[in-house]
């Protein structure tokens, strides 16, 4: 079996006369969290759904395991409360009821959302349903986990503590990750590759590697991930200034 958890070649996909991916390389390799940064609209959220298999692209290639998916728009079931929105992939995969609602309720339960476990979507504030769909993804134990933008919404600290338990999921059970992010810090803590794109069309214009340990283990002012942070906002720029109209 090969041990890649995704492997894209040229990738190029459009809406319509809308030229969005322009020739896309990229691998990640089972049990690696690779990071995609890029300016805002260039193509990253269709870069997840071409490796989910949402859509199929209009050249090049895609190879990836089944994949679960955090939308970054929730998606979630206004029919099912918290615990079974968290539970449906388990569901989905033959999980008996009440041991899917077992298992949501303890994910609910480590995030802080335990009390809502039995209230609506519509009943709970932005970043709660976030939490909901981020934990909806993880729950479906693919070994591929796309992430977009999964802790957005969240104020500091929830936004930290999510990342932490993510860390320490990851250090349990290893799984590949592919997730999109605006955070130069978020990226740098928890990816070991950090992918940037140009402007749409996107185009990879840099890979950085973040050689800083184990996820679990980093911290914001480790000096690794203080250099890393200052090369991919490099990179960044870089790839702005180069696709920005003269
Ligand atoms: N289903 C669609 N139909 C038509 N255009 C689309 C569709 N999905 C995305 N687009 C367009 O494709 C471009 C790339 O969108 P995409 O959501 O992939 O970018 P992004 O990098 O994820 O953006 P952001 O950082 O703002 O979330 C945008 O111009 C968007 O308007």
């Amino acid at each position: 079996m090969s041990t890649a958890a995704l492997t894209a070649r040229g990738l190029r996909h459009a809406f319509g006369p809308l030229p969005v991916l322009d020739g896309i390389d990229l691998d990640v390799a089972d049990g690696e969290v690779v990071a995609l940064v890029g300016p805002s609209g260039c193509g990253k959220s269709t870069l997840l759904e071409l490796a989910c298999g949402l859509q199929q692209p209009d050249g090049g290639s895609i190879d990836a395991r089944p994949a679960g998916l955090m939308p970054q728009r929730d998606l979630l079931l206004p029919w099912l409360d918290a615990r079974d929105n968290v539970a449906l992939p388990l569901r989905v995969a033959g999980t008996a009821r009440r041991e899917a609602r077992a298992t949501a309720q303890g994910l609910l339960d480590h995030v802080g959302l335990g009390a809502f476990a039995r209230s609506a979507p519509d009943a709970l504030s932005g970043g709660m349903r976030q939490r909901v769909s981020f934990l909806r993804a993880v729950a479906g134990d693919r070994d591929l986990l796309c992430l977009d933008e999964p802790f957005g919404a969240l104020d500091a600290i929830t936004r930290e503590a999510l990342r932490h338990w993510l860390a320490d999921r990851l250090a349990e059970r290893s799984r590949s990750v592919l997730l999109v992010t605006h955070d130069v810090e978020e990226a740098a803590l928890l990816a070991e590759r950090v992918v940037v794109l140009s402007p749409r069309p996107a185009r990879v214009t840099a890979t950085v590697a973040i050689d800083a340990g184990p996820a679990r283990d980093r911290t914001a002012t480790d000096a690794a991930i203080v250099a890393a942070r200052r090369t991919i906002h490099e990179a960044l720029q870089t790839a702005i200034a180069a696709g920005a109209p003269a």
